[in-house]
Protein backbone atom coordinates (compact mmCIF):
# COMPACT_ATOMS: atom_id res chain seq x y z
CA UNK A 1 0.00 0.00 0.00
CA UNK A 2 1.85 3.04 -1.19
CA UNK A 3 1.42 6.38 0.81
CA UNK A 4 -0.47 9.01 -1.41
CA UNK A 5 -0.68 12.70 -0.90
CA UNK A 6 -2.83 12.63 -4.24
CA UNK A 7 -4.70 9.75 -4.49
CA UNK A 8 -8.90 8.70 -3.78
CA UNK A 9 -9.44 11.31 -0.81
CA UNK A 10 -12.31 8.94 0.48
CA UNK A 11 -14.08 5.48 -0.54
CA UNK A 12 -17.43 4.69 -1.08
CA UNK A 13 -20.22 6.14 -2.67
CA UNK A 14 -20.56 9.93 -2.08
CA UNK A 15 -24.36 9.80 -0.09
CA UNK A 16 -25.23 13.62 -0.04
CA UNK A 17 -28.72 15.30 -1.71
CA UNK A 18 -25.74 16.73 -4.44
CA UNK A 19 -24.46 12.87 -5.73
CA UNK A 20 -27.76 11.28 -4.76
CA UNK A 21 -29.50 14.25 -7.84
CA UNK A 22 -26.28 13.34 -9.92
CA UNK A 23 -27.34 9.24 -9.78
CA UNK A 24 -30.80 9.82 -10.01
CA UNK A 25 -30.56 11.87 -13.43
CA UNK A 26 -29.38 8.14 -14.97
CA UNK A 27 -29.61 10.13 -18.25
CA UNK A 28 -28.17 12.83 -19.60
CA UNK A 29 -27.45 14.89 -22.70
CA UNK A 30 -23.70 14.98 -23.87
CA UNK A 31 -23.18 18.29 -26.50
CA UNK A 32 -20.12 18.89 -28.21
CA UNK A 33 -20.25 22.24 -29.88
CA UNK A 34 -16.96 24.32 -30.89
CA UNK A 35 -15.12 25.79 -34.24
CA UNK A 36 -14.91 22.35 -35.51
CA UNK A 37 -18.47 22.26 -36.45
CA UNK A 38 -17.81 24.51 -39.01
CA UNK A 39 -15.47 22.47 -41.49
CA UNK A 40 -17.71 19.89 -39.84
CA UNK A 41 -14.95 16.90 -40.92
CA UNK A 42 -14.17 18.40 -44.67
CA UNK A 43 -11.29 20.51 -45.65
CA UNK A 44 -10.09 21.91 -49.06
CA UNK A 45 -12.66 19.33 -50.43
CA UNK A 46 -11.28 16.30 -48.75
CA UNK A 47 -13.33 14.56 -46.41
CA UNK A 48 -11.79 12.92 -43.11
CA UNK A 49 -13.14 9.90 -41.38
CA UNK A 50 -11.96 10.30 -37.90
CA UNK A 51 -13.46 12.07 -35.47
CA UNK A 52 -14.60 15.62 -36.61
CA UNK A 53 -13.32 17.36 -33.44
CA UNK A 54 -10.10 16.09 -34.29
CA UNK A 55 -9.90 17.11 -37.24
CA UNK A 56 -7.33 20.21 -36.57
CA UNK A 57 -4.87 17.50 -35.87
CA UNK A 58 -6.33 14.66 -38.41
CA UNK A 59 -5.42 17.41 -41.45
CA UNK A 60 -2.38 18.79 -39.90
CA UNK A 61 -3.97 22.09 -39.61
CA UNK A 62 -1.74 25.21 -38.11
CA UNK A 63 -3.03 26.99 -35.40
CA UNK A 64 -3.04 30.09 -37.72
CA UNK A 65 -5.27 28.44 -39.82
CA UNK A 66 -7.61 26.90 -37.68
CA UNK A 67 -7.86 29.85 -35.25
CA UNK A 68 -9.23 31.91 -37.89
CA UNK A 69 -12.22 29.65 -37.97
CA UNK A 70 -13.13 32.25 -34.95
CA UNK A 71 -14.29 34.71 -37.54
CA UNK A 72 -16.74 32.26 -39.05
CA UNK A 73 -18.47 31.70 -35.93
CA UNK A 74 -22.33 32.49 -36.09
CA UNK A 75 -24.54 30.52 -35.58
CA UNK A 76 -27.66 32.51 -36.67
CA UNK A 77 -30.01 29.93 -36.03
CA UNK A 78 -28.82 29.24 -32.31
CA UNK A 79 -31.91 29.17 -30.09
CA UNK A 80 -31.14 27.47 -27.01
CA UNK A 81 -34.31 27.38 -25.66
CA UNK A 82 -35.26 24.98 -28.79
CA UNK A 83 -32.25 22.71 -27.92
CA UNK A 84 -33.26 22.47 -23.91
CA UNK A 85 -37.23 21.77 -24.78
CA UNK A 86 -36.03 19.00 -27.12
CA UNK A 87 -33.86 17.50 -24.63
CA UNK A 88 -36.69 17.91 -22.30
CA UNK A 89 -38.94 15.49 -24.33
CA UNK A 90 -35.99 13.59 -24.88
CA UNK A 91 -35.98 12.78 -20.85
CA UNK A 92 -32.81 13.69 -19.85
CA UNK A 93 -32.19 14.79 -16.51
CA UNK A 94 -28.83 16.09 -17.26
CA UNK A 95 -26.69 18.10 -19.68
CA UNK A 96 -22.96 18.18 -20.78
CA UNK A 97 -21.71 20.76 -22.51
CA UNK A 98 -17.98 21.30 -23.75
CA UNK A 99 -17.13 25.23 -22.51
CA UNK A 100 -14.00 24.82 -23.93
CA UNK A 101 -12.47 21.18 -26.24
CA UNK A 102 -8.92 20.51 -27.02
CA UNK A 103 -9.01 23.38 -29.86
CA UNK A 104 -8.90 25.60 -26.81
CA UNK A 105 -11.76 27.80 -28.49
CA UNK A 106 -13.70 28.93 -25.46
CA UNK A 107 -17.89 29.31 -25.76
CA UNK A 108 -18.05 31.62 -22.61
CA UNK A 109 -16.36 35.11 -22.65
CA UNK A 110 -13.27 33.97 -20.62
CA UNK A 111 -11.25 36.83 -19.13
CA UNK A 112 -7.98 34.27 -19.81
CA UNK A 113 -8.04 34.21 -23.85
CA UNK A 114 -9.09 36.05 -26.24
CA UNK A 115 -9.87 32.52 -28.28
CA UNK A 116 -13.58 32.63 -27.06
CA UNK A 117 -17.24 33.63 -28.13
CA UNK A 118 -17.15 36.97 -27.41
CA UNK A 119 -14.21 37.63 -30.43
CA UNK A 120 -16.75 36.07 -32.78
CA UNK A 121 -19.37 37.23 -35.62
CA UNK A 122 -21.92 35.74 -33.22
CA UNK A 123 -20.70 37.50 -29.72
CA UNK A 124 -22.80 36.58 -27.44
CA UNK A 125 -22.21 34.01 -24.38
CA UNK A 126 -23.58 30.58 -25.50
CA UNK A 127 -22.76 28.58 -21.95
CA UNK A 128 -24.95 31.14 -19.94
CA UNK A 129 -27.52 30.47 -22.73
CA UNK A 130 -27.68 26.62 -22.49
CA UNK A 131 -27.14 26.63 -18.72
CA UNK A 132 -30.43 29.30 -18.27
CA UNK A 133 -32.66 27.44 -21.36
CA UNK A 134 -31.30 24.03 -19.54
CA UNK A 135 -31.77 24.90 -16.03
CA UNK A 136 -35.21 26.35 -16.62
CA UNK A 137 -36.56 23.44 -17.76
CA UNK A 138 -35.47 21.87 -14.95
CA UNK A 139 -32.39 19.69 -16.77
CA UNK A 140 -29.18 20.30 -14.67
CA UNK A 141 -26.03 21.03 -16.40
CA UNK A 142 -22.53 20.10 -16.13
CA UNK A 143 -19.36 21.57 -17.65
CA UNK A 144 -16.89 19.79 -19.67
CA UNK A 145 -13.33 20.86 -20.07
CA UNK A 146 -10.62 19.97 -22.24
CA UNK A 147 -7.24 20.08 -19.81
CA UNK A 148 -5.25 19.51 -23.23
CA UNK A 149 -5.22 22.87 -25.10
CA UNK A 150 -3.94 22.91 -29.16
CA UNK A 151 -3.72 26.07 -29.67
CA UNK A 152 -2.89 27.48 -25.65
CA UNK A 153 1.42 28.31 -26.02
CA UNK A 154 2.30 27.02 -23.15
CA UNK A 155 0.39 23.52 -23.21
CA UNK A 156 3.71 20.69 -23.07
CA UNK A 157 2.63 17.26 -24.14
CA UNK A 158 5.13 16.14 -21.46
CA UNK A 159 7.82 18.13 -19.34
CA UNK A 160 11.65 17.50 -20.93
CA UNK A 161 13.45 20.95 -20.06
CA UNK A 162 13.28 23.45 -17.63
CA UNK A 163 11.28 25.85 -20.39
CA UNK A 164 8.83 22.95 -20.48
CA UNK A 165 8.03 23.02 -17.00
CA UNK A 166 8.11 27.02 -16.73
CA UNK A 167 5.44 27.37 -19.32
CA UNK A 168 3.66 24.51 -18.30
CA UNK A 169 3.38 25.82 -14.85
CA UNK A 170 1.67 29.11 -16.79
CA UNK A 171 -0.79 26.91 -18.50
CA UNK A 172 -2.16 25.46 -15.13
CA UNK A 173 -2.36 28.44 -13.56
CA UNK A 174 -4.45 29.38 -16.88
CA UNK A 175 -5.96 26.61 -16.55
CA UNK A 176 -7.09 26.68 -12.53
CA UNK A 177 -8.07 30.59 -13.30
CA UNK A 178 -10.80 29.04 -15.90
CA UNK A 179 -11.91 26.74 -13.90
CA UNK A 180 -12.74 29.30 -11.32
CA UNK A 181 -13.87 31.78 -13.80
CA UNK A 182 -16.80 28.79 -14.47
CA UNK A 183 -17.25 27.95 -11.03
CA UNK A 184 -17.94 31.21 -10.04
CA UNK A 185 -20.05 32.68 -13.44
CA UNK A 186 -22.24 29.66 -13.29
CA UNK A 187 -23.25 29.25 -9.60
CA UNK A 188 -26.11 26.83 -10.65
CA UNK A 189 -23.31 24.30 -12.58
CA UNK A 190 -23.60 20.83 -10.85
CA UNK A 191 -20.83 18.91 -12.34
CA UNK A 192 -17.16 19.57 -14.30
CA UNK A 193 -16.50 16.30 -16.42
CA UNK A 194 -12.31 16.88 -17.47
CA UNK A 195 -11.16 15.44 -20.54
CA UNK A 196 -7.58 15.21 -22.34
CA UNK A 197 -5.68 14.09 -19.36
CA UNK A 198 -4.41 12.02 -20.63
CA UNK A 199 -0.46 13.49 -21.40
CA UNK A 200 2.18 12.79 -19.42
CA UNK A 201 2.46 16.30 -18.66
CA UNK A 202 -0.46 16.06 -16.21
CA UNK A 203 0.76 12.52 -14.90
CA UNK A 204 3.53 14.49 -13.60
CA UNK A 205 1.24 17.36 -12.01
CA UNK A 206 -1.51 14.95 -9.85
CA UNK A 207 -1.23 17.17 -7.39
CA UNK A 208 -2.48 20.26 -9.72
CA UNK A 209 -5.43 17.61 -10.32
CA UNK A 210 -6.16 17.52 -7.00
CA UNK A 211 -5.88 21.09 -6.06
CA UNK A 212 -8.62 21.85 -8.89
CA UNK A 213 -10.74 19.58 -7.74
CA UNK A 214 -10.36 21.14 -3.92
CA UNK A 215 -10.96 24.25 -5.46
CA UNK A 216 -14.43 23.39 -7.26
CA UNK A 217 -16.01 22.00 -4.33
CA UNK A 218 -15.16 24.67 -2.18
CA UNK A 219 -16.47 27.18 -4.25
CA UNK A 220 -19.33 24.97 -5.42
CA UNK A 221 -19.78 22.53 -2.30
CA UNK A 222 -21.67 19.72 -3.74
CA UNK A 223 -20.37 20.09 -7.31
CA UNK A 224 -19.63 16.42 -8.91
CA UNK A 225 -15.99 15.78 -10.34
CA UNK A 226 -15.16 12.56 -13.04
CA UNK A 227 -12.37 10.91 -12.11
CA UNK A 228 -10.94 11.58 -15.58
CA UNK A 229 -9.36 14.11 -14.20
CA UNK A 230 -7.24 12.97 -11.58
CA UNK A 231 -4.14 11.54 -11.48
CA UNK A 232 -2.16 10.50 -8.15
CA UNK A 233 1.60 10.74 -6.96
CA UNK A 234 2.92 8.42 -9.21
CA UNK A 235 0.82 9.65 -12.59
CA UNK A 236 -1.81 6.71 -11.82
CA UNK A 237 -5.00 7.71 -13.56
CA UNK A 238 -8.79 7.40 -12.49
CA UNK A 239 -7.85 4.45 -9.93
CA UNK A 240 -4.74 5.40 -7.69
CA UNK A 241 -1.73 3.57 -6.93
CA UNK A 242 -3.90 1.22 -4.13
CA UNK A 243 -6.83 1.17 -6.65
CA UNK A 244 -9.05 3.29 -5.18
CA UNK A 245 -11.13 5.38 -7.65
CA UNK A 246 -10.76 9.20 -7.88
CA UNK A 247 -12.79 11.88 -8.06
CA UNK A 248 -16.78 11.04 -7.79
CA UNK A 249 -17.51 9.00 -10.07
CA UNK A 250 -15.59 6.69 -12.69
CA UNK A 251 -15.72 7.84 -16.17
CA UNK A 252 -13.83 5.46 -18.17
CA UNK A 253 -16.25 4.15 -20.43
CA UNK A 254 -16.29 6.03 -23.48
CA UNK A 255 -18.16 4.80 -26.42
CA UNK A 256 -18.33 1.28 -24.87
CA UNK A 257 -20.07 -0.30 -21.97
CA UNK A 258 -19.35 -2.39 -19.00
CA UNK A 259 -20.48 -6.06 -19.75
CA UNK A 260 -23.95 -6.90 -18.41
CA UNK A 261 -21.97 -9.18 -16.33
CA UNK A 262 -19.40 -6.95 -15.08
CA UNK A 263 -21.16 -6.51 -11.47
CA UNK A 264 -17.74 -5.32 -10.39
CA UNK A 265 -18.92 -1.67 -11.23
CA UNK A 266 -21.72 -1.82 -9.40
CA UNK A 267 -20.04 -0.94 -6.45
CA UNK A 268 -19.14 2.34 -7.26
CA UNK A 269 -20.95 4.98 -9.32
CA UNK A 270 -20.28 5.70 -13.00
CA UNK A 271 -21.02 7.09 -16.28
CA UNK A 272 -20.62 5.71 -20.03
CA UNK A 273 -20.26 8.43 -22.51
CA UNK A 274 -21.44 7.20 -26.03
CA UNK A 275 -21.67 8.86 -29.79
CA UNK A 276 -24.32 8.10 -32.20
CA UNK A 277 -22.36 7.53 -34.98
CA UNK A 278 -19.06 5.02 -34.60
CA UNK A 279 -16.80 7.83 -33.73
CA UNK A 280 -17.83 11.38 -34.18
CA UNK A 281 -18.40 13.55 -31.09
CA UNK A 282 -18.09 17.24 -33.13
CA UNK A 283 -20.69 17.47 -36.08
CA UNK A 284 -19.20 15.45 -39.39
CA UNK A 285 -20.80 16.48 -42.84
CA UNK A 286 -21.23 13.06 -43.22
CA UNK A 287 -23.60 11.33 -40.79
CA UNK A 288 -23.30 8.04 -42.66
CA UNK A 289 -19.63 7.62 -43.27
CA UNK A 290 -20.13 5.05 -40.29
CA UNK A 291 -22.63 2.51 -39.02
CA UNK A 292 -25.31 5.21 -37.02
CA UNK A 293 -26.92 3.60 -33.88
CA UNK A 294 -30.57 3.18 -33.77
CA UNK A 295 -33.30 4.56 -31.50
CA UNK A 296 -33.32 1.05 -29.98
CA UNK A 297 -29.66 0.41 -29.64
CA UNK A 298 -29.34 3.50 -27.74
CA UNK A 299 -32.68 2.86 -25.40
CA UNK A 300 -30.69 -0.76 -24.64
CA UNK A 301 -27.96 1.05 -23.54
CA UNK A 302 -29.92 3.04 -21.47
CA UNK A 303 -31.28 0.21 -19.73
CA UNK A 304 -27.99 -2.04 -19.59
CA UNK A 305 -26.36 1.05 -17.80
CA UNK A 306 -29.35 1.60 -15.76
CA UNK A 307 -29.18 -1.93 -14.85
CA UNK A 308 -25.51 -1.90 -13.50
CA UNK A 309 -25.79 1.39 -11.44
CA UNK A 310 -24.10 3.71 -13.95
CA UNK A 311 -25.40 7.05 -15.92
CA UNK A 312 -25.86 7.00 -19.66
CA UNK A 313 -24.45 10.23 -21.72
CA UNK A 314 -25.81 10.17 -25.16
CA UNK A 315 -23.95 12.37 -27.23
CA UNK A 316 -25.29 15.52 -30.08
CA UNK A 317 -23.33 17.53 -32.22
CA UNK A 318 -25.03 20.57 -33.42
CA UNK A 319 -24.18 22.11 -36.71
CA UNK A 320 -22.22 25.07 -37.31
CA UNK A 321 -25.40 27.11 -37.97
CA UNK A 322 -27.01 26.40 -34.46
CA UNK A 323 -29.68 23.93 -35.16
CA UNK A 324 -29.81 19.87 -34.57
CA UNK A 325 -29.51 17.98 -37.16
CA UNK A 326 -32.38 16.10 -38.36
CA UNK A 327 -31.29 12.49 -37.81
CA UNK A 328 -30.18 13.18 -33.93
CA UNK A 329 -34.02 15.01 -33.44
CA UNK A 330 -35.31 12.20 -34.77
CA UNK A 331 -33.47 9.66 -32.52
CA UNK A 332 -34.47 12.21 -29.50
CA UNK A 333 -38.30 11.99 -30.75
CA UNK A 334 -37.75 8.33 -30.60
CA UNK A 335 -36.24 8.25 -27.52
CA UNK A 336 -38.55 10.29 -25.54
CA UNK A 337 -41.53 8.68 -26.44
CA UNK A 338 -40.19 5.57 -25.49
CA UNK A 339 -39.20 7.57 -21.79
CA UNK A 340 -42.74 9.00 -21.57
CA UNK A 341 -43.91 5.61 -20.92
CA UNK A 342 -41.30 3.85 -19.36
CA UNK A 343 -39.07 5.86 -16.91
CA UNK A 344 -40.05 4.62 -14.32
CA UNK A 345 -37.56 1.96 -14.62
CA UNK A 346 -35.11 4.47 -14.94
CA UNK A 347 -35.20 7.74 -13.38
CA UNK A 348 -33.92 7.03 -9.34
CA UNK A 349 -33.32 3.09 -10.65
CA UNK A 350 -30.16 1.05 -10.65
CA UNK A 351 -28.93 -2.46 -9.98
CA UNK A 352 -31.35 -5.16 -8.90
CA UNK A 353 -29.12 -6.38 -6.19
CA UNK A 354 -28.97 -9.96 -6.58
CA UNK A 355 -30.92 -10.50 -9.59
CA UNK A 356 -29.21 -12.75 -11.97
CA UNK A 357 -28.88 -11.32 -15.48
CA UNK A 358 -31.56 -12.84 -17.77
CA UNK A 359 -31.08 -13.12 -21.67
CA UNK A 360 -34.47 -11.43 -22.21
CA UNK A 361 -33.44 -8.30 -21.12
CA UNK A 362 -32.19 -6.41 -17.69
CA UNK A 363 -33.80 -6.03 -13.89
CA UNK A 364 -33.31 -2.14 -12.71
CA UNK A 365 -34.57 -1.64 -9.13
CA UNK A 366 -36.09 2.04 -7.75
CA UNK A 367 -33.42 2.83 -4.95
CA UNK A 368 -35.76 4.67 -2.70
CA UNK A 369 -39.05 2.10 -3.00
CA UNK A 370 -37.23 -1.34 -4.08
CA UNK A 371 -40.06 -1.65 -6.53
CA UNK A 372 -38.48 -4.61 -9.12
CA UNK A 373 -38.44 -3.89 -13.29
CA UNK A 374 -38.06 -6.10 -16.01
CA UNK A 375 -37.24 -3.94 -19.07
CA UNK A 376 -37.52 -6.91 -21.64
CA UNK A 377 -35.60 -6.48 -25.31
CA UNK A 378 -35.95 -10.19 -26.59
CA UNK A 379 -39.23 -12.18 -26.21
CA UNK A 380 -38.55 -15.79 -26.25
CA UNK A 381 -40.74 -17.61 -29.25
CA UNK A 382 -42.59 -19.63 -26.16
CA UNK A 383 -43.86 -16.02 -24.88
CA UNK A 384 -42.88 -17.76 -21.83
CA UNK A 385 -40.53 -15.32 -19.81
CA UNK A 386 -38.06 -17.31 -17.49
CA UNK A 387 -37.06 -15.85 -14.55
CA UNK A 388 -34.66 -17.16 -12.05
CA UNK A 389 -34.99 -15.09 -8.88
CA UNK A 390 -33.03 -14.33 -5.78
CA UNK A 391 -32.69 -16.71 -3.17
CA UNK A 392 -35.75 -16.99 -1.25
CA UNK A 393 -37.42 -14.29 -2.80
CA UNK A 394 -40.75 -15.49 -5.45
CA UNK A 395 -42.93 -13.07 -8.33
CA UNK A 396 -46.63 -12.76 -6.70
CA UNK A 397 -47.56 -10.60 -9.62
CA UNK A 398 -46.57 -9.27 -12.82
CA UNK A 399 -48.08 -6.13 -14.37
CA UNK A 400 -47.37 -3.80 -17.47
CA UNK A 401 -45.81 -0.65 -16.34
CA UNK A 402 -47.66 0.48 -19.83
CA UNK A 403 -51.07 -1.22 -19.61
CA UNK A 404 -51.20 -2.34 -15.86
CA UNK A 405 -54.33 -4.23 -16.66
CA UNK A 406 -53.32 -6.69 -19.06
CA UNK A 407 -53.00 -9.73 -17.26
CA UNK A 408 -49.53 -11.72 -17.25
CA UNK A 409 -49.78 -14.90 -15.82
CA UNK A 410 -46.94 -16.09 -12.91
CA UNK A 411 -46.02 -19.49 -12.37
CA UNK A 412 -43.32 -20.74 -9.86
CA UNK A 413 -41.82 -24.04 -11.91
CA UNK A 414 -39.21 -24.40 -9.19
CA UNK A 415 -37.12 -23.12 -6.79
CA UNK A 416 -35.91 -19.91 -7.89
CA UNK A 417 -37.93 -20.63 -11.15
CA UNK A 418 -40.78 -18.72 -12.60
CA UNK A 419 -42.34 -18.21 -15.76
CA UNK A 420 -44.38 -15.63 -16.81
CA UNK A 421 -46.80 -15.95 -19.65
CA UNK A 422 -46.82 -13.26 -22.14
CA UNK A 423 -50.10 -12.35 -24.06
CA UNK A 424 -50.02 -13.86 -27.38
CA UNK A 425 -49.05 -10.15 -29.16
CA UNK A 426 -46.55 -8.35 -30.82
CA UNK A 427 -44.56 -6.06 -29.28
CA UNK A 428 -42.57 -3.02 -31.71
CA UNK A 429 -40.49 -1.34 -28.58
CA UNK A 430 -38.65 -2.85 -25.54
CA UNK A 431 -41.41 -2.87 -22.58
CA UNK A 432 -41.39 -2.76 -18.96
CA UNK A 433 -42.66 -5.07 -16.69
CA UNK A 434 -43.37 -4.27 -12.91
CA UNK A 435 -41.84 -7.53 -10.74
CA UNK A 436 -43.89 -7.71 -7.19
CA UNK A 437 -42.33 -9.99 -4.87
CA UNK A 438 -42.81 -11.85 -1.34
CA UNK A 439 -40.09 -13.06 0.85
CA UNK A 440 -40.86 -17.24 1.26
CA UNK A 441 -39.01 -16.94 4.22
C1 LIG B 1 -15.43 12.59 -24.77
C2 LIG B 1 -14.52 12.37 -25.95
N1 LIG B 1 -13.13 12.37 -25.59
C3 LIG B 1 -12.39 12.93 -26.73
C4 LIG B 1 -11.32 12.03 -27.15
C5 LIG B 1 -10.45 11.38 -27.43
C6 LIG B 1 -9.39 10.51 -27.82
C7 LIG B 1 -8.11 10.97 -27.82
C8 LIG B 1 -7.08 10.13 -28.22
C9 LIG B 1 -7.35 8.84 -28.60
C10 LIG B 1 -8.65 8.40 -28.59
C11 LIG B 1 -9.70 9.23 -28.19
C12 LIG B 1 -13.40 13.15 -27.82
O1 LIG B 1 -13.05 14.21 -28.67
C13 LIG B 1 -14.64 13.46 -26.99
O2 LIG B 1 -14.54 14.76 -26.41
Amino acid sequence: KKLLKYGAQYEGKRTDAAMQKWRSNRFGQFIHWGLYAIPGGEWKGKTYTYAAEFLKSSAHIPNSTWDSLQYQFNPVKFDPKTWAKMAKKMGVKYMTITTKHHEGFCLWPTQYTKFNIGNTPYKKDIIKALVDAYNSEGIDVNFYYSVLDWHHPDWRYDIKTKEDSIAFSRYLTFAQNQLKELAENYPSVKGFWFDGTWDQSIKKNGWWTLQVEQMLKSIRPGVVVNSRLRADDYGARHFDSNGKMMGDYESGYERRLPSPTDTQVIHRDWEACMTIPENQWGYHKKWDISYTKTPLELIEMLVQTTSLGGNFLLNFGPKPDGTIRIEEQQIAEHIGNWMKINSAAIYNAGHAKGWPRQDWGYFTQNETTGKLYAVVFNIPISGILKIQTLEGITISKASFLEKPDVPITVKEIAKKQVNLYLPQQSFSEPFVIILDTINEN
